[in-house]
Protein backbone atom coordinates (compact mmCIF):
# COMPACT_ATOMS: atom_id res chain seq x y z
CA UNK A 1 0.00 0.00 0.00
CA UNK A 2 1.20 3.28 -0.56
CA UNK A 3 2.13 5.82 2.22
CA UNK A 4 -0.51 8.74 2.60
CA UNK A 5 2.31 11.12 2.94
CA UNK A 6 5.76 10.67 0.69
CA UNK A 7 8.41 13.18 1.31
CA UNK A 8 11.62 12.24 -1.01
CA UNK A 9 14.66 14.36 -1.08
CA UNK A 10 13.00 17.70 0.38
CA UNK A 11 15.35 20.83 -0.02
CA UNK A 12 14.16 24.23 1.05
CA UNK A 13 16.71 27.21 0.74
CA UNK A 14 15.80 30.49 1.40
CA UNK A 15 17.99 33.86 0.09
CA UNK A 16 20.54 33.70 -2.27
CA UNK A 17 24.47 32.95 -2.70
CA UNK A 18 25.61 35.32 -0.47
CA UNK A 19 23.30 34.57 2.03
CA UNK A 20 22.04 31.14 1.58
CA UNK A 21 19.64 30.12 4.52
CA UNK A 22 19.34 25.19 3.76
CA UNK A 23 16.14 25.53 5.97
CA UNK A 24 15.28 21.98 4.69
CA UNK A 25 18.49 20.26 4.00
CA UNK A 26 17.52 16.65 1.73
CA UNK A 27 14.76 15.14 4.20
CA UNK A 28 12.82 12.15 2.98
CA UNK A 29 10.62 9.79 5.23
CA UNK A 30 7.07 8.89 4.86
CA UNK A 31 3.79 8.34 7.12
CA UNK A 32 1.12 5.87 6.61
CA UNK A 33 -2.14 6.52 7.08
CA UNK A 34 -3.92 6.50 10.65
CA UNK A 35 -0.13 7.55 12.00
CA UNK A 36 0.67 10.34 14.44
CA UNK A 37 3.43 11.73 13.94
CA UNK A 38 5.14 14.70 15.74
CA UNK A 39 8.07 16.74 14.46
CA UNK A 40 11.13 18.45 16.98
CA UNK A 41 13.87 19.98 16.75
CA UNK A 42 15.20 23.55 18.25
CA UNK A 43 14.06 26.84 17.26
CA UNK A 44 15.36 27.50 13.64
CA UNK A 45 16.03 24.00 12.62
CA UNK A 46 13.23 23.67 9.89
CA UNK A 47 10.17 22.04 11.53
CA UNK A 48 7.70 25.08 10.19
CA UNK A 49 9.15 25.42 6.70
CA UNK A 50 8.77 21.36 6.27
CA UNK A 51 5.41 21.94 7.29
CA UNK A 52 4.70 24.73 4.94
CA UNK A 53 6.16 22.63 1.78
CA UNK A 54 4.10 20.19 2.97
CA UNK A 55 0.34 22.55 2.89
CA UNK A 56 1.87 24.25 -0.10
CA UNK A 57 2.12 27.21 0.98
CA UNK A 58 5.84 27.30 0.49
CA UNK A 59 7.21 26.51 -3.21
CA UNK A 60 9.74 23.71 -2.71
CA UNK A 61 13.38 24.42 -3.50
CA UNK A 62 14.05 20.43 -4.91
CA UNK A 63 12.73 16.94 -4.51
CA UNK A 64 9.02 15.81 -4.07
CA UNK A 65 6.47 15.33 -1.93
CA UNK A 66 3.40 12.70 -2.57
CA UNK A 67 0.09 13.38 -0.61
CA UNK A 68 -2.12 10.02 -1.65
CA UNK A 69 0.72 9.15 -4.63
CA UNK A 70 -0.35 13.22 -6.25
CA UNK A 71 2.78 15.05 -6.39
CA UNK A 72 1.58 18.42 -4.30
CA UNK A 73 4.67 20.34 -5.51
CA UNK A 74 3.47 20.37 -9.26
CA UNK A 75 0.17 21.82 -8.68
CA UNK A 76 -1.04 24.76 -9.49
CA UNK A 77 -3.91 27.30 -9.27
CA UNK A 78 -7.47 25.20 -9.57
CA UNK A 79 -5.61 21.75 -8.84
CA UNK A 80 -3.75 23.50 -5.84
CA UNK A 81 -7.10 25.10 -4.36
CA UNK A 82 -8.75 21.50 -4.86
CA UNK A 83 -6.42 19.94 -3.36
CA UNK A 84 -5.69 22.07 0.10
CA UNK A 85 -9.69 22.52 0.23
CA UNK A 86 -10.21 18.44 -0.22
CA UNK A 87 -7.07 16.86 1.54
CA UNK A 88 -5.31 18.96 3.84
CA UNK A 89 -6.96 20.14 7.10
CA UNK A 90 -5.36 23.33 9.32
CA UNK A 91 -4.85 23.53 13.00
CA UNK A 92 -2.85 26.82 14.03
CA UNK A 93 -1.79 27.78 17.27
CA UNK A 94 -3.42 31.16 17.18
CA UNK A 95 -7.27 29.02 16.15
CA UNK A 96 -7.62 31.14 13.03
CA UNK A 97 -11.36 31.15 14.07
CA UNK A 98 -13.22 33.92 11.97
CA UNK A 99 -14.60 35.95 14.36
CA UNK A 100 -17.77 37.49 12.59
CA UNK A 101 -19.32 33.44 12.67
CA UNK A 102 -20.53 31.29 15.32
CA UNK A 103 -18.82 27.67 15.70
CA UNK A 104 -21.21 26.36 13.66
CA UNK A 105 -20.56 28.64 10.89
CA UNK A 106 -16.86 28.50 11.21
CA UNK A 107 -16.89 24.74 11.25
CA UNK A 108 -19.49 24.93 8.28
CA UNK A 109 -17.64 27.37 5.94
CA UNK A 110 -15.25 24.65 4.66
CA UNK A 111 -18.01 22.60 3.75
CA UNK A 112 -20.04 25.65 2.10
CA UNK A 113 -17.14 26.34 -0.19
CA UNK A 114 -17.26 22.67 -1.31
CA UNK A 115 -20.70 23.20 -2.30
CA UNK A 116 -22.43 20.48 0.14
CA UNK A 117 -26.07 20.37 0.42
CA UNK A 118 -27.45 22.15 3.57
CA UNK A 119 -29.11 19.28 5.15
CA UNK A 120 -25.32 17.06 4.89
CA UNK A 121 -23.28 20.27 6.30
CA UNK A 122 -25.99 20.64 9.44
CA UNK A 123 -25.53 16.43 10.32
CA UNK A 124 -21.45 16.65 9.63
CA UNK A 125 -20.94 19.92 11.72
CA UNK A 126 -23.54 18.50 14.62
CA UNK A 127 -22.23 14.61 14.43
CA UNK A 128 -18.37 17.09 14.64
CA UNK A 129 -19.77 18.76 17.67
CA UNK A 130 -20.74 15.87 19.29
CA UNK A 131 -17.67 14.42 19.01
CA UNK A 132 -15.47 17.01 20.29
CA UNK A 133 -17.89 18.06 23.04
CA UNK A 134 -18.89 21.34 22.07
CA UNK A 135 -22.28 20.92 20.91
CA UNK A 136 -23.18 23.57 23.73
CA UNK A 137 -21.38 26.34 22.08
CA UNK A 138 -21.96 25.69 18.30
CA UNK A 139 -24.20 29.30 17.99
CA UNK A 140 -21.40 30.79 20.43
CA UNK A 141 -19.00 33.40 18.83
CA UNK A 142 -15.41 33.10 19.13
CA UNK A 143 -15.24 35.87 21.54
CA UNK A 144 -17.63 33.90 23.64
CA UNK A 145 -15.83 30.78 23.95
CA UNK A 146 -12.54 29.80 25.88
CA UNK A 147 -9.60 29.13 24.71
CA UNK A 148 -9.82 25.18 25.04
CA UNK A 149 -13.23 25.59 23.65
CA UNK A 150 -12.14 27.31 20.63
CA UNK A 151 -9.31 25.07 19.55
CA UNK A 152 -11.94 22.26 19.73
CA UNK A 153 -14.00 24.15 17.33
CA UNK A 154 -10.59 24.47 15.06
CA UNK A 155 -10.12 20.48 15.20
CA UNK A 156 -13.81 19.96 14.23
CA UNK A 157 -13.30 22.73 11.38
CA UNK A 158 -9.69 21.16 10.68
CA UNK A 159 -11.59 17.10 10.70
CA UNK A 160 -15.09 18.45 9.45
CA UNK A 161 -14.34 17.48 5.69
CA UNK A 162 -12.55 14.08 6.68
CA UNK A 163 -9.24 15.16 5.01
CA UNK A 164 -6.67 13.00 4.06
CA UNK A 165 -3.86 14.67 6.35
CA UNK A 166 -4.22 17.02 9.34
CA UNK A 167 -1.54 19.86 9.62
CA UNK A 168 -1.05 21.38 12.99
CA UNK A 169 1.89 24.05 13.97
CA UNK A 170 2.37 24.48 17.75
CA UNK A 171 -1.34 23.42 18.22
CA UNK A 172 -1.53 24.12 21.80
CA UNK A 173 1.07 27.08 22.09
CA UNK A 174 -1.58 29.74 23.12
CA UNK A 175 -3.16 27.57 25.80
CA UNK A 176 -2.45 27.16 29.12
CA UNK A 177 -1.64 23.23 30.36
CA UNK A 178 -5.20 22.32 31.30
CA UNK A 179 -6.53 23.27 27.32
CA UNK A 180 -3.54 22.32 25.75
CA UNK A 181 -4.21 18.61 27.66
CA UNK A 182 -7.55 18.73 26.34
CA UNK A 183 -6.44 20.21 23.15
CA UNK A 184 -3.79 17.17 22.79
CA UNK A 185 -6.65 14.56 24.49
CA UNK A 186 -8.67 16.16 21.24
CA UNK A 187 -5.98 15.06 18.43
CA UNK A 188 -5.22 11.78 19.99
CA UNK A 189 -9.44 10.60 19.88
CA UNK A 190 -9.43 12.80 16.15
CA UNK A 191 -6.77 10.04 15.58
CA UNK A 192 -7.69 6.70 17.23
CA UNK A 193 -11.08 7.46 17.33
CA UNK A 194 -11.71 9.03 14.05
CA UNK A 195 -8.75 7.08 12.02
CA UNK A 196 -7.45 10.92 11.02
CA UNK A 197 -3.57 11.14 10.01
CA UNK A 198 -1.96 14.08 12.23
CA UNK A 199 1.37 15.57 11.30
CA UNK A 200 2.33 18.50 14.01
CA UNK A 201 5.53 20.15 15.04
CA UNK A 202 5.76 21.36 18.12
CA UNK A 203 9.08 22.09 20.77
CA UNK A 204 7.03 20.25 23.37
CA UNK A 205 8.29 17.23 24.63
CA UNK A 206 4.74 17.05 26.46
CA UNK A 207 3.09 17.61 23.62
CA UNK A 208 4.80 15.26 21.18
CA UNK A 209 4.44 12.54 24.05
CA UNK A 210 0.80 12.28 22.66
CA UNK A 211 1.47 10.89 19.32
CA UNK A 212 2.75 7.92 18.17
CA UNK A 213 5.93 8.96 16.23
CA UNK A 214 8.42 12.09 16.66
CA UNK A 215 11.15 12.27 13.82
CA UNK A 216 13.56 14.93 15.50
CA UNK A 217 15.17 17.59 12.75
CA UNK A 218 18.11 19.34 13.68
CA UNK A 219 20.02 21.90 11.18
CA UNK A 220 17.44 21.95 8.42
CA UNK A 221 18.07 17.24 8.30
CA UNK A 222 16.11 14.46 10.28
CA UNK A 223 18.71 13.46 12.57
CA UNK A 224 16.24 10.82 14.43
CA UNK A 225 13.38 9.11 14.79
CA UNK A 226 11.58 7.61 17.46
CA UNK A 227 8.08 5.25 17.40
CA UNK A 228 6.20 4.69 20.73
CA UNK A 229 5.04 1.24 20.39
CA UNK A 230 3.51 -0.06 23.34
CA UNK A 231 4.61 1.93 26.20
CA UNK A 232 2.22 4.79 27.86
CA UNK A 233 3.00 8.48 27.40
CA UNK A 234 4.82 8.98 30.72
CA UNK A 235 7.23 6.12 29.04
CA UNK A 236 7.73 7.76 25.60
CA UNK A 237 7.97 11.02 27.20
CA UNK A 238 11.06 9.73 28.65
CA UNK A 239 12.34 8.71 26.05
CA UNK A 240 11.72 11.98 24.03
CA UNK A 241 13.43 13.68 27.08
CA UNK A 242 16.50 11.48 26.48
CA UNK A 243 16.70 12.43 22.63
CA UNK A 244 16.34 16.05 23.63
CA UNK A 245 19.08 15.86 26.18
CA UNK A 246 21.58 14.49 23.59
CA UNK A 247 20.93 17.43 21.40
CA UNK A 248 22.97 18.60 24.02
CA UNK A 249 23.40 22.79 23.64
CA UNK A 250 20.28 23.04 22.16
CA UNK A 251 18.36 21.54 24.80
CA UNK A 252 17.06 24.84 25.91
CA UNK A 253 15.74 25.96 22.86
CA UNK A 254 13.93 22.35 22.44
CA UNK A 255 11.72 22.53 25.92
N1 LIG B 1 10.82 33.46 4.72
C1 LIG B 1 12.06 33.21 5.12
N2 LIG B 1 13.11 33.86 4.58
C2 LIG B 1 14.38 33.59 4.95
N3 LIG B 1 14.72 32.68 5.90
C3 LIG B 1 13.70 32.01 6.48
C4 LIG B 1 12.33 32.23 6.14
N4 LIG B 1 11.56 31.41 6.89
C5 LIG B 1 12.40 30.70 7.67
N5 LIG B 1 13.69 31.06 7.42
C6 LIG B 1 14.89 30.50 8.05
O1 LIG B 1 14.85 29.09 7.87
C7 LIG B 1 15.32 28.42 9.03
C8 LIG B 1 14.26 27.45 9.51
O2 LIG B 1 13.13 28.21 9.99
P1 LIG B 1 11.80 27.52 10.53
O3 LIG B 1 10.81 28.59 10.80
O4 LIG B 1 11.41 26.43 9.60
O5 LIG B 1 12.34 26.87 11.89
P2 LIG B 1 11.51 26.22 13.08
O6 LIG B 1 12.23 24.96 13.43
O7 LIG B 1 10.07 26.11 12.73
O8 LIG B 1 11.75 27.29 14.23
P3 LIG B 1 10.80 27.76 15.45
O9 LIG B 1 10.72 26.59 16.40
O10 LIG B 1 11.57 28.91 16.03
O11 LIG B 1 9.46 28.16 14.86
C9 LIG B 1 15.68 29.50 10.04
O12 LIG B 1 17.07 29.73 9.97
C10 LIG B 1 14.90 30.71 9.55
O13 LIG B 1 15.58 31.90 9.90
Amino acid sequence: MKPLLEVQNLIKYYGNKSSLTKAVNDISFTVEKGEFTAVMGASGSGKTTLLNCISTIDRVTGGHIFVNGQEVTKLKGHSLTKFRCRQLGFVFQDFQLLDTLNAFDNIALALQIQNQKPDVIRKKVMEMGEQLNITDVLQKYPYEMSGGQKQRCACARAMVTEPSLILADEPTGALDSQNAGMLLGSLQYMNTDLDATIFMVTHDAFSASYTRRVLFMKDGKLFHELRRGQEGRKEFFDRIMHVISLLGGDLNHVV
